[in-house]
């Protein structure tokens, strides 16, 4: 076994012995352990100042019982939690989950990715997370506003536009958002950018709700043109069909891309001829409106088929995007993509492939950026959020756009420098470097931090 294969493993054994059960963090560090385990061992001074060590433990992590009462006067209790991972690079940042699945491992592990996400960006923010177990599906507006300010209620007391900003991911959108600023101004008696994401009329910055999605596509752009493809033409499968899958797909068919698929919890949508704008308004009144089912698309529109209980990965498709949930795409699904001529694969969603599908587009040189570079656009908007706040001012539409563009572009450039080898760009290996180094030398520049 080689050196640096034993010292990861060993690494992960202890890091597993810490934190039992925790599936989905123990999956997230091992991957940037794998990355930047030969930089790591070569530089004594960071090994010596412990940096993975700790960098992989939260700053602190709180956990609160959230009560509120359905429509029907009954109590409910849900567990919420927020995971201030590491201030390092600037006050916590990171959005907040509503979703049966949230864990205190599930949190973890897109806490910790932040911290690296956010250091790409070069923006002043360190990385956390939060969220509940609390479902939205099927709860009345009024039963989601009381569930936003109970949570509130215990949450102001830990956030601040300078210590920690949450803003939206699955399950919280415009509408959780402003629910939740309206109470933090109610127990505050203070506005001030707490949380990103809000209403462009009270405080949200222009492109803020499209900045995943478009800086997704921005970054799929970058890859193809480095490797002399575009996206023109391209045949393009998308999962997912809230916020970034969306955007995502709006972007790629203003560049003339042919969007094939869209899907939720219950199925995918695949229309051969590709999505237009027409469709996806239609959709984003069904999810965000109506909040509806997606198959209720196919029933809308002919040509439009529903496959029932699957996802979209054994359609024939030049570039996949993954944009709803972590795990997403697994081995199996890997290998059907890779048999129907899958060129790249571009992550919207956080950690959206299970290590085994990571590794096998590897061995097959599939293109492939993972969300901490290729979602970063959402967060970055947020970072602008805040400067647009602090300064009292609102950039316009094209300003913001044009920012976004700029940091997909240096995104890339530093993938590009960091994961380069024998002419082939390792883009796992080359963000999560360029994000580590930047965590790793601020800490080391504190001292015993
Ligand atoms: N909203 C943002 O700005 C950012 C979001 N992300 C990531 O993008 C992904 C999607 O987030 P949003 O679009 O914001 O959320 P959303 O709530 O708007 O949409 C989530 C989508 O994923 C689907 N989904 C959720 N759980 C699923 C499951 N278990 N199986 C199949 N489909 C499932 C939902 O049906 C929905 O279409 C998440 O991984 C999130 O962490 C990453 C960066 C920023
Ligand atoms: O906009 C933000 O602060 C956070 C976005 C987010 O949660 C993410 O990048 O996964």
């Amino acid at each position: 076994m080689s050196a640096e294969r034993s010292e990861i493993e060993q690494f992960m054994r202890g890091l597993e012995h810490r934190n039992p059960h925790e599936p989905e963090f123990h999956q997230a560090v091992q991957e940037i352990a794998e990355s930047v385990m030969p930089w790591y061992l070569a530089h004594e001074d960071y090994r010596k100042a412990q940096i993975l060590e700790r960098v992989t433990e939260p700053d602190r992590i709180i956990s609160f019982r959230v009560s509120w009462e359905t429509d029907d006067g009954d109590i409910r209790a849900n567990r919420a939690w927020r995971v201030q991972f590491s201030h390092a690079l600037g006050p916590y940042k990171g959005g907040l989950r509503f979703h049966p699945t949230v864990t205190q491992s599930v949190l973890k592990f897109l806490g910790f990715e932040q911290i690296f996400k956010n250091s790409l960006t070069g923006l002043p923010m360190g990385g956390a997370k939060g969220g509940s177990n609390f479902n939205p599906k099927g709860k009345s507006e009024r039963e989601v506003m009381r569930f936003c300010q109970s949570l509130m209620t215990e949450l102001y007391r830990h956030i601040g536009e300078d210590v920690d900003i949450p803003a939206g991911d699955i399950g919280v959108g415009t509408r959780e958002i402003s629910f939740l600023f309206g109470h933090y101004m109610r127990l505050q008696n203070r506005w001030t950018g707490v949380l990103t994401g809000k209403g462009c009329s009270f405080g949200g910055s222009a492109v803020r709700m499209e900045a995943t999605g478009y800086g997704c596509v921005y970054f799929c752009e970058h890859m193809l043109n480095h490797h002399g493809e575009g996206l023109e033409g391209k045949c393009i499968a998308i999962s997912g069909s809230g916020n970034v899958a969306l955007h995502a797909a709006e972007k790629a068919v203003e560049k003339g891309a042919r969007v094939v698929t869209l899907s939720d919890s219950d199925g995918f949508v695949y229309v051969r001829e590709g999505l237009q704008q027409e469709h996806l308004e239609f959709v984003k009144d069904l999810k965000q409106n109506r909040r509806g089912r997606i198959s209720e698309f196919a029933e809308n529109y002919r040509g439009a088929e529903f496959h029932e209980g699957e996802d979209p990965w054994r359609v024939t498709c030049d570039i996949a995007l993954p944009c709803a949930t972590q795990n997403e795409l697994q081995e199996n699904d890997a290998e059907a993509l890779i048999r129907n001529g899958v060129m790249a694969v571009c992550e919207g969603a956080n950690m959206p492939l299970t290590a085994g599908a990571a590794r096998l587009f590897a061995a097959h040189n599939i293109l492939h950026a993972p969300g901490k570079a290729s979602n970063a656009g959402g967060v970055a908007v947020s970072g602008l959020e805040l400067s647009q706040n602090a300064m009292r001012i609102s950039w316009s539409h094209d300003e913001v756009d044009s920012l976004l563009q700029k940091i997909m572009t240096e995104i890339h450039l530093s993938c590009v420098q960091h994961g380069t080898s024998h002419g082939r760009v390792d883009y796992v290996r080359g963000a999560n470097i360029a994000g580590f180094k930047k965590v790793a030398d601020a800490m080391l520049a504190y001292g015993v931090f």
